[in-house]
């Protein structure tokens, strides 16, 4: 390659620009994805054993080396094992983003949205008046995934969605009220399900248990989570690891709207009292 530029003895072409962009990018990823949680503090620390081994090398202090060297050794299995959660964060992060998952790249749908045709008005209704009685509740709308496998942490149920029967299920003396409810092919397909709860030390204590379990899904999937919080009775939504706050009915529906079936309505969107973004 012709060089573009040199800076001393360095000689910079077009591939040396990519590259350095390129790891940039990555860098950055893995900053987003570590920052705030645990495993961040075990980087910083496997960095500095890595940093010492180096010093110690160059000093010449040989059985420290040794020590340090056979701790390096198996430092990339140790590192797998410590970082599988994130490792796999990362993956689907890239799987999710990738160009080749976006129907429209490709000028035709081979993805199937599992929200085709869903109806909003039953989910709205609902939500505003559970939130009127300061009653919890959790709602997943699956999109490219049918997300059986969380589905089956509950219990089955593939009904027809109705405000009356959300109402029921998050009722606080139904059986079925804990956990969340699975929205995906235009029905109710599961409730009482358990959701991964997010690692992300940077959320305000303010956001329960069921806030957490909404984030933490949203960050290993592309669902939309609706959230209705029992000690304020407020409602959010969240996407990507975000929260959107505090919403009216008409803001969850606008970005309900929004999300789902990617029509642009921010412009009818009243101010929300805070986005919060964790991701
Ligand atoms: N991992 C999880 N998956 C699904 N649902 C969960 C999970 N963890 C908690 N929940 C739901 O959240 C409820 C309890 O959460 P918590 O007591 O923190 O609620 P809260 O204080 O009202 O919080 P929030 O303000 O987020 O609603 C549980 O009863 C359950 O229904």
């Amino acid at each position: 390659m012709i060089p573009l530029f040199t800076i001393g003895f360095l000689d910079i072409d077009l591939i040396d620009i990519v590259d350095i962009v390129l790891v940039t990018v990555l860098l950055y990823q893995l900053y987003k994805l570590l920052t705030g949680s645990v495993a961040l503090k075990i980087f910083l620390g496997l960095l500095s054993v890595y940093l010492l081994y180096l010093v110690v090398r160059a000093a010449g202090m040989e059985l420290l080396t040794i020590i340090l060297g056979q701790f390096m050794g198996v430092g990339v299995l140790a590192a797998i094992i410590v970082f599988q959660p994130e490792i796999r964060r990362f993956l689907l992060m890239i799987g999710k983003t990738t160009a080749l998952n976006h129907d429209r790249f490709w000028g035709f749908s081979w993805r199937r949205d599992q929200t085709e045709k869903l109806s909003l008005t039953p989910f709205i209704e609902a939500a505003k008046s559970l939130a009127g009685k300061n009653t919890g509740a959790l709602i997943v709308f699956a999109r490219s995934s049918e997300l059986k496998y969380y589905a089956e942490s509950g219990d089955l149920i593939d009904a027809v969605i109705s405000k009356r029967l959300l109402m029921s299920i998050f009722n606080k003396t139904s059986p079925l009220h804990d956990g969340a409810v699975i929205i995906s092919n235009n029905r109710i397909k599961a409730a009482r399900c358990i959701l991964p709860v997010t690692e992300n030390n940077d959320i305000p204590a303010s956001m329960g248990l069921r806030h957490r379990a909404a984030i933490g899904l949203t960050e290993v999937t592309d669902s939309i989570v609706l959230v209705v919080s029992e000690e304020t009775g407020q409602i959010a939504l969240v996407r990507n690891g975000e929260v959107y706050r505090n919403l009216s009915s008409a803001d969850l529906r606008a970005r309900l709207n929004q999300f789902l079936f990617d029509t642009d309505q921010k412009a009818s969107i009243s101010p929300v009292e805070k986005t919060i973004n964790v991701g």
